[in-house]
């Protein structure tokens, strides 16, 4: 996957404040059940955040708090400084779906797809202008999907049709970007290439968050972790958050956890995994060592 992570100046469109801020939000569905409780935490611009917990934890729903979906039985959550609904209008945030909440029987072409990023910046008749052909030109281009623009959605592979959606968040400009389970079903040299394209957007200051199970790539990329089972049970710098401690208590018994021995040293490698992508801490890297021992 050849991603253009050159981009031409993003520019912070204006009154652009604090990144996501969530406070002690609670989400009750008509059924009673309560998905997320008295979750609070902060993620400032320019960073990428993991959003991290077993199936039920309440990821998605708090995806769907921030896009206004949902709404909060109690608490409050902004975004770039404003209401959820002010971001909304200005199109502000931007979703990556997981791809089992796609048909991807519907019959559409892939700069269709595209292009349905920039329906918030149309009028009514949804008429595309100029501006609106270039960014999907542009995005793209920058997933590196050019020359599938005119195949039908269906016919693509699990990592080009996540590639698609997120140009489609490309070409909405949203400030925010929102990503559920992006890595799933995509091969290793593609997610390395979705990662250097969520690094380009973080380094234009945008904000990202993104729920995976791929424990093992979150410390490659994410300045910082959210730990979710109901509720925010730890939240802040990766290094700080993502331990084997923090890790135990997220996943409980579900979580894999290997002892391996190198070379005949037993406890040298710890292996922790949810996914393909296991989490893998060295006894010989004291620094990695230290983390895992430090909650
Ligand atoms: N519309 C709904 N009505 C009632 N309960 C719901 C609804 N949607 C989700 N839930 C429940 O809320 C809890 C959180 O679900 P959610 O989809 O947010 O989890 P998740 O962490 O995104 O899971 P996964 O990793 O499987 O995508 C689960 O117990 C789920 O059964």
């Amino acid at each position: 996957m050849n991603i253009a992570v050159s981009h031409p100046a993003a520019v912070a469109p204006a009154g652009v404040g604090a990144g996501i801020r969530v406070d002690d939000a609670t989400v009750i569905y008509r059924n009673g059940h309560t998905a997320l409780r008295n979750a609070s935490f902060d993620i400032p611009t320019g960073t990428i955040t993991a959003l991290v917990g077993v199936n039920g934890s309440g990821k998605s729903t708090l995806f769907k708090a921030i896009m206004g979906f949902v709404r909060l039985a109690r608490g409050n959550i902004s975004v770039l400084g404003q209401p959820v609904e002010r971001a909304l209008k200005k199109n502000l945030i931007a979703y990556v779906p997981q791809s089992d909440e796609v048909d991807w029987n519907f019959p559409v072409l892939v700069e269709d797809v595209v292009m349905m990023g920039r329906y918030g910046h149309m009028g009514l008749l949804r008429r595309p202008k100029p501006a609106d052909r270039q960014a999907v030109d542009v995005a793209l281009a920058r997933v590196g999907m050019t020359d599938f623009r005119k195949r039908q959605i269906g016919e693509l592979s699990g990592g080009q049709k996540k590639r698609v959606f997120l140009a489609r968040a490309l070409a909405q400009d949203g400030w925010v970007i929102l990503l559920d389970e992006p890595f799933t079903g995509v091969d290793v040299k593609t997610e390395d290439a979705i990662i250097r394209l969520l690094k380009s957007l973080r380094d234009e200051g945008r904000v990202m968050l993104v729920s995976t199970h791929n424990l093992g790539s979150v410390p490659e990329f994410c300045d910082r972790t959210v730990l979710l089972k109901g509720t925010v049970l730890a939240y802040g710098q990766t290094a700080e958050t993502f331990t084997q401690a923090n890790l135990e208590k997220t996943f409980g018994g579900v979580l894999r956890h290997f002892v391996l021995s190198e070379g005949g040293r037993p406890g040298s490698l710890d292996v922790l995994t949810d996914d393909e992508r296991p989490l893998v801490l060295r006894g010989d890297r004291p620094a990695e060592r230290d983390v895992a021992k430090s909650t």
